[in-house]
């Protein structure tokens, strides 16, 4: 579903992802792991059209996406969530989809000022689409409280139902469980897997090792910009270029 080419970023003279070639097929769930500045958020800005590619070639779905812009990355079904989401904390759950929704959606000011039908129909497809969401990450009874009032593990369920209002097929999720306790983190792995019963692609950046053992299908093994890995997590765990950069010895023995 989506398949990089030597794909290569570079900032000046460091070279942060360099020549990655990975698939990740539809329906599957795929980490990217490697230690602090290995390239890994950088690898989610190039796919998500955030930032532009030094070199290499990104396809989706057997079309050519290199050098598209994140709104048309959107538009054609990357949807992506960020380490930590700013909220609007004195509006409600609810409004904070809606208006995240809205940001993508087509009416102009003429619209607004005049009150169209073509307003109103999306108004009221916002909302339907917002509660749709939050309906799908679990957080339906929650709508009308403050986005201030919630809980690190609802805010992270939020930022995935925001991504969700946007219908992607692919979905980039950075650190999901990052900040939230080990019983949170079984809750939100359980939400991945229903994301990916629904017919999504994920794509995970997370430092959870246990999570990501018995959540992804796929592991890509980032360290200083290079695919030093690739493979399920039996084959990752048991490579020793792996546990030699990354692992370390405590997790080879467990
Ligand atoms: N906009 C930028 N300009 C210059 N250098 C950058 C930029 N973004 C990232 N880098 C550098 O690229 C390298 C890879 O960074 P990146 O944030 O992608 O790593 P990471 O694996 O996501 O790390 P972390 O786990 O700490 O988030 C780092 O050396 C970083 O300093």
């Amino acid at each position: 579903m989506l398949e990089l080419t030597s794909v290569t970023k570079r900032f000046g003279g460091l070279t942060a992802v360099n020549g990655i070639s990975v698939g990740f097929e539809r329906g599957t769930i795929n980490a990217i792991i490697g230690p602090n500045g290995a390239g890994k958020t950088t690898f989610f800005n190039l796919i998500s059209g955030a930032m532009p590619l030094s070199e290499g070639r990104i396809v989706i779905d057997g079309r050519d996406v290199t050098g598209l812009r994140a709104d048309q990355m959107a538009r054609i079904g990357v949807g992506r969530t960020f380490q930590s989401t700013t909220l609007f904390d004195n509006a409600s759950v609810l409004d904070n989809l809606i208006v995240g929704h809205r940001l993508r959606t087509r009416s102009n000011l003429l619209d607004v000022v005049f009150g169209t039908r073509r307003l109103r129909d999306e108004e009221a497809a916002c909302r339907r689409k917002a509660r749709e969401a939050l309906d799908f990450v679990g957080l339906a009874h929650i709508e009308a409280r403050l986005a201030g009032d919630i809980s690190q593990e609802e805010r992270k369920r939020v930022a995935f139902a925001l991504a969700l209002a946007t219908d992607p097929t692919l979905l980039l999720l950075d650190e999901p469980a990052g900040g939230v306790n080990p019983e949170e983190t079984v809750g939100l792995a359980d939400l991945i897997r229903k994301m990916k019963r629904s017919g999504l692609t994920i794509c995970l950046i997370e430092h959870k090792m246990d999570m990501i053992m018995n959540l992804a299908d796929k592991i890509l093994v980032l360290n200083y910009g290079e695919k030093i890995a690739e493979g399920t997590p039996a084959e990752v765990r048991a490579n020793p270029v792996v546990i030699e950069a990354y692992l370390g010895s405590d997790h080879a023995h467990s």
